[in-house]
This record gives structure tokens, sequence and C-alpha cells, in this order.
């Protein structure tokens, strides 16, 4: 277990950061960019601002510590979340302002968006301080986070883009150069649409047509497609780590098994700050989140 979390000295010259809600966020939307990343050598740092108390437990055994029970949930989602991450081989990684910190909300509207510990509730610029101190200490030069509706709409999503983006704006050039949210390209919604149609566990099972769906980003407006398809079977055994969260008939690991790396191993992001670096493809895709930064911008 590793609670306190410095950063190596001298700092490797590409440094990432990547601002999630709850362990699992870290996998399910990066896990291979984190993956890829860590084996070319830049120092990737995660910062995940809650311990997810209130998700769900698809362990029998563990039903026990929901949080309307012993409420421990927390403290195990921790464990699932360092094996996670040792998995992908991200070794700092920190929950904001410390594990406990602030308490996963529960889904939108719930009661549990009133806890007094909520991150739903939480004061902005006090959570951000809480990040501009490690963009102080890492210096960034790439940072990732949600878009502004938290890519699908849970409180602590949009709470986390809200405090990665205030800090960013408060840690002035320690802050990070370019900026990415998560996204998915609607021609990859579309083409899963069509690959889990005979699928027993089928995500799309309830939507018609991907303008159905709380997420999905116009081709055009996509700024890179990061492809850590060479990572995926350690994607895969990091979402395994998180197994209260992903069952084992989950749709996510259909994707991973029937559909090849291509729907598991690749990750898209839209850009929102920074200049965009060179690209392929009919979009220019950029292929490397440090592309267009020179080593002296940082
Ligand atoms: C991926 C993610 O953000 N998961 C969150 C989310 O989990 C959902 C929640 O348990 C909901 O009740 C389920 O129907 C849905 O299938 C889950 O994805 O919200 C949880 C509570 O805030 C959070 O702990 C979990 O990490
Ligand atoms: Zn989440």
């Amino acid at each position: 277990m590793t609670v306190e979390q410095t950063a190596p000295d001298p700092l490797p010259a590409r440094r990432l950061l990547l601002v999630h809600a709850h362990p699992d966020d870290e996998v399910i939307g990066t896990g291979a960019t984190m993956a890829h990343y860590v084996s070319t050598g830049a120092h990737v740092t995660l910062v995940t601002c809650t311990l997810g108390e209130e998700g769900e437990i698809h362990v029998p055994a563990l039903a026990q510590l929901a949080a309307g029970q012993a409420d421990q949930l927390g403290g195990w989602r921790l464990v699932e979340w360092e094996r996670a991450c040792d998995a992908l081989g991200v070794t700092d990684r920190r929950m904001l302002g410390g594990p406990g910190r602030y308490r996963d909300s529960g889904m939108m509207g719930l009661e549990t968006n009133k806890h007094p510990r909520a991150f739903w509730s939480a004061d902005l610029d006090e959570a951000a301080a809480h990040l501009v101190e490690i963009m102080r200490e890492i210096r960034p030069q790439v940072m990732i986070t949600y878009d502004e509706n938290g890519f699908y709409g849970h409180p602590d999503h949009i709470q986390a883009h809200r405090v990665a983006m205030r800090a960013a704006e408060l840690a002035g050039p320690d802050g990070p150069a370019k900026i990415y949210w998560t996204a998915q390209p609607l021609s990859v919604l579309r083409d899963g649409m069509e690959a889990f149609k005979e699928s027993e566990s089928n995500p799309f099972a309830d939507v018609d047509t991907v303008d159905d769906l709380p997420f999905g980003t116009p081709d055009e407006e996509i700024a890179a497609r990061i492809d850590g398809t060479e990572h995926y079977a350690k994607k895969t055994a990091a979402m395994r780590a998180h197994a209260t969260q992903i069952p084992d008939n989950s749709w996510l690991y259909g994707m991973a098994g029937d559909f090849g790396g291509e729907f598991m191993g690749v990750e898209y992001y839209t850009l929102v700050k920074g200049e965009r670096g060179p690209g392929e493809g009919p979009h220019k895709w950029e292929t490397d989140l440090f592309a267009g930064l020179d080593r002296d911008d940082r």
C-alpha cells in the first residue's frame, strides 16, 4: 500500500497528470493510455477524487461492506485501485486531499449528494488547492480529465472536471500546457453498437441510435487517438482488480475478448488547451499527447 506519494527527483522529461472521480474510472477510460506512457518512460501521476464508497458490490462475499451496512467499501476500493495501478505500472497514485477527504456523492439527485463530505458539495477552490499542490510538484506538461458533463453526467465526474480545470487555472506556469478531455468518437460507438448486436451482454441494448447515449463526440472534434493495444492485457488485468465494480460477465470484457484491442486498447480525447501537434488520418488525430510540445515548454 502506498499512501504517501512523492515524485522521483529529477522528474522525467515527460509528465502526464490524470484526474479521475472514482477508483475504476482510471482503467475504464484511460487504462491503455496510462500503460502506454509508463512504457515510454513518461512519469504518470493519477489523482482520484473519492474512494467510491457509494458503489455497487458485484462480489457477494463483500456485500456487507456496502454504504448502508458496514460502510467499508471505500477502504476496499482503495486496495482495488492500488492493485489496478500496479497492473498498469502506475506508481504515482494519489487521493485528492488524502484518502477519505472527499466522499463518493452517489448518482445525481440522491440524498448521498448532500453528505457533508460529498465531493459534489466540496468547496471548489479548496479542492482545487490540493491539486495545485501536486501540479507545483510535478509540473505536468499534459493533463487528462473529463468534459463539463463528466463524460456521462455523474456528479463526481462533473466535479472532477471543475476541480481539474480550476486547478490548472490557479497553477499558472506550473499547470499543464495541454489539457485533454476523455471522449468516444461517434464512429466507434456506431461500430460498437453493430459489434454488440448479437452479444448476450449488450451495453447498447436500450438505445436505438448513438444519439440516445449521454456521450459521444463527432469524429472531426476528436484531437487524439492513443493506441495502447499492446497494453490491453494490462488494462484487462487492471479491470479485474476492480472486481466489486466490474463483474466477470461485464460487457467490458466482451469488448476486450471478442472485439480485440480496438475497443479496449485505443482511447480518444478532445483537446481543450494547447496547440494541436501533427496528426494522422482524415481528421489528423494526434497519436501522442505530447505532440507539439518541445522540451523547453516545461
Ligand atoms: C464508472 C463509474 O463512474 N462508476 C460509478 C457509478 O457507478 C454506477 C452506480 O453504481 C449505479 O448505481 C449503477 O446502476 C451503475 O451501473 C454504476 O456504473 O456511481 C457509483 C456511485 O457514485 C460510483 O461508486 C461508481 O464508481
Ligand atoms: Zn466514476
